[in-house]
């Protein structure tokens, strides 16, 4: 770029300006009178005509300088159009020349601004890579010590694991041993309080209960006294479970169980066994609870156990499927040992809630009616079936196991009853199952080589739970709490002697590996 220079005016001129020829005036010390030049000045010094230097000159009277006007420029000379052409142009370039210079100061004053903040942004940056470098190290650190961690937690998990399963069998072990001590088929009896219809004010003085597993009648003459694994009077419906705990317990380690309710009807057999809602649930609904608790607690030793349940009713010596809108009836199979029915109907149970619409549908489908003795008396036996099927993934052991809930018709005398027609019919058939099961017991009891099993469906149903096959069986006896009843009452407790007696063999457990 060009530097400006001072002109001789005083006004800034460019480099440009210098580069252009000036018409020299010379300056003489002598006096010289050039009229026409002097005449040039004038006429240029006139208002409308450009301005240009004033040329110089002394004058000779008083020897002083003088400025000279301008001379005209002539305009035919091609110099001084070429003079006039440049100046235009100088003009032009000096605008341009300062417009360039305003952009570029503001431009480099941008730059600088830009320069700055771009530094800043840059010492930001550095300051956040440093900051996430550091937060990557410190993730990397604690990811690599929970791996360790979780490592360390999984080997011991699995050694504690290995422990309990250890712990859990020889506990099973033991709490099984503990049960099969109490005898082969172990009999309790309950004795239920007196109901509405009943003469709530009669005395309990005939019957007799020393203490929590003796029980005695007395009919006036001389009482008889008898022992048994638990006598109830007068107990809560939890309060029976609670005693019954452990023997169904024994299905979840792999045995067959079965809880048969036997005694004179309206004693309470439905009662024990189906109950009602809440507090009044029976034993069906709370085994299955407690079996869905108790799986609940083995998963954390990778015990896996799956639920189905079937229930049918033995009706007339006919068995029919209570899980079956439509009344059929079902085939029983006798193999080698072991009763099958095949078109029985098996649903799987995932929780105690899914129970509660099979036990309506039984309800609604068991044959039951009004007589004298009860006004729902069952006119069935009813069996409903738990199967359980069990896998562990630790020690890979595997069964299958059942319990059973029998819910026997009740015993009772034409005459007391007063049935006749198709009640009468019903009576005959529950007496003469009730009858044959007693033989069962009587011919277990007596060791004979032959026990009459196949003589009716529910004792061919029952086998397994009476000396065939390898359950743990109780025998739960109701009794009617009245004075009326008495002769009845003493009867059922023959029977439940007789039955205590009875030596089936020592139950064996389900084993299987997979
Ligand atoms: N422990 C008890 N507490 C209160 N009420 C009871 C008890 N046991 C039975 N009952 C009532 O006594 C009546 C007869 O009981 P339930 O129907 O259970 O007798 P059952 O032995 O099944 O009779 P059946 O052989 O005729 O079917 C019912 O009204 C029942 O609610």
């Amino acid at each position: 770029m060009p530097s400006r220079q001072p002109s001789r005016t005083g006004r800034p001129s460019t480099g440009l300006r210098s580069a252009i020829p000036h018409t020299k005036i010379p300056l003489t010390g002598r006096a010289t009178t050039d009229l026409a030049g002097l005449q040039r000045m004038r006429t240029s010094s006139e208002p409308g005509r450009p301005k240009t230097a004033a040329p110089f000159s002394v004058s000779a009277s008083r020897g002083r300088v003088r400025a000279l006007p301008p001379p005209r420029p002539n305009l035919s000379d091609p110099r001084e159009l070429k003079k006039k052409e440049w100046k235009l142009n100088i003009a032009e370039l000096e605008k341009v020349c300062e417009e360039r210079s305003r952009l570029v100061s503001e431009l480099t004053t941008q730059n600088c601004s830009l320069t700055l903040e771009m530094d800043n942004m840059k010492t930001q940056l550095n300051a956040k890579t440093m900051l996430h470098e550091s937060a990557c190290q410190e993730v990397a650190r604690l990811t690599a010590d929970g791996e360790r961690m979780k490592r360390e937690a999984e080997e011991r998990e699995s050694s504690l694991k290995a422990q309990l399963v250890t712990q859990d069998q020889k506990v099973r072990t033991l709490l099984n041993d503990v049960v099969d001590l109490r005898g082969k088929i172990r009999v309790a009896v309950r004795l239920r309080p007196f109901v509405k219809g009943e003469d709530a004010g009669e005395s309990l003085s005939h019957i007799g209960f020393p203490d929590r597993r003796s029980i005695s009648v007395n009919n006036g003459s001389k009482p008889t006294a008898y022992q048994f694994q638990h006598v109830f009077c007068q107990a809560s419906q939890e309060y029976v479970f609670d005693e019954f705990k452990e023997l169904i317990e024994s299905v979840i380690s792999g045995y067959n169980v079965a809880i048969i309710a036997y005694g004179q009807t309206g004693s309470g057999k439905t009662y024990t066994m189906r109950g009602g809602e809440g507090d009044q649930r029976g034993l069906i609904p709370r085994a299955v609870e407690f079996m869905f608790l108790t799986r609940n607690n083995l998963k954390s030793m990778d015990w896996t156990y799956e639920y189905a349940a079937s229930f049918l009713e033995v009706y007339n010596d006919d068995v029919f499927d209570l899980l079956r809108n439509e009344r059929t009836k079902l085939k029983v199979v006798l193999g080698t040992g072991r009763v099958d029915i095949p078109d029985l109907k098996t649903v799987a149970l995932q929780s105690p809630d899914d129970l509660h619409e099979l036990m309506l549908l039984a309800d609604k489908n068991r044959s039951t009616a009004a007589t004298k003795m009860n006004e729902t008396s069952s006119r069935s036996h009813a069996v409903f079936t738990l199967r359980v099927t069990a896998t562990n993934a630790i020690s890979s052991e595997a069964f299958t196991s059942s319990l059973s809930l029998v819910d026997l018709a009740g015993s009772e005398r034409a005459k007391e009853s007063e049935v006749s027609g198709p009640r009468f019919t019903e009576m005959t058939h529950i007496n003469k199952a009730l009858s044959n099961l007693q033989n069962v017991i009587r011919c277990q009891l007596r060791k004979e080589a032959h026990v009459p099993y196949r003589n009716s469906k529910l004792t061919m149903l029952l086998q397994e739970c009476l000396g065939k096959g390898n359950s743990k069986t109780l025998m739960l006896v109701n009794l009617r709490p009245s004075f009326a009843n008495l002769t009845e009452t003493k009867r059922s407790l023959d029977f439940a002697a007789n039955t205590s007696q009875t030596v089936i063999g020592a139950p064996l457990k389900n084993e299987s590996s997979q």
